[in-house]
């Protein structure tokens, strides 16, 4: 199951992915926003971070205007490692080093062909397990 959320600056992304998940039979939950007005990023990006950190979903998606905002918020909650990528590399090597399980990305800063590209890399990329990374990603949540 699939978490996903944005403000009104990501609705319209929001909405390509859901019909991506959905060819995909991939299982998901719209936590909002459910329409363009102007509303509050950081709300729905810890929406989807909560229901990622409480095992209810198994990974998530935010999206925002950059991305930015929707990433910081879900990233204060515990246990969350949310990584902001506008490239396929970067979703990659963000899924087999540090294991994030939630995907970032701005609708202002990218278009739905390269965006759902993204979602496919992310998604459909294991966590390598390698000590090295295992040990660093222990090290982020070390206080
Ligand atoms: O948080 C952001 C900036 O890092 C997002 O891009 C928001 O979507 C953006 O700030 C919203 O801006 P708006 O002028 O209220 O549409």
């Amino acid at each position: 199951m699939i978490a996903i959320g944005s403000d009104h600056g990501g609705y319209v992304l929001k909405q390509e992915i859901i019909k991506y998940l959905e060819s995909k039979n991939i299982e998901y939950k719209d936590v909002g926003c459910y329409s363009e007005e102007s509303c509050d990023y950081a709300q729905f990006g810890k929406s989807v971070a909560k229901l990622v950190a409480d095992g209810t979903c198994e990974k998530g998606i935010v999206i925002c205007g950059t991305g930015i905002g929707i990433s910081i918020a879900a990233n204060k909650v515990k246990g969350i490692r949310a990584a902001l990528c506008h490239d396929c590399f970067s979703a990659q090597a963000t899924r087999e080093h540090n294991d994030a399980n939630i995907l970032a990305m701005g609708a202002r800063v990218i278009g739905p062909g390269l965006a759902l590209k993204i979602v496919e890399t992310f998604l459909g990329t294991e966590f390598s397990n390698e000590e090295r990374h295992i040990r660093r990603i222990a090290q982020i949540e070390d206080n």
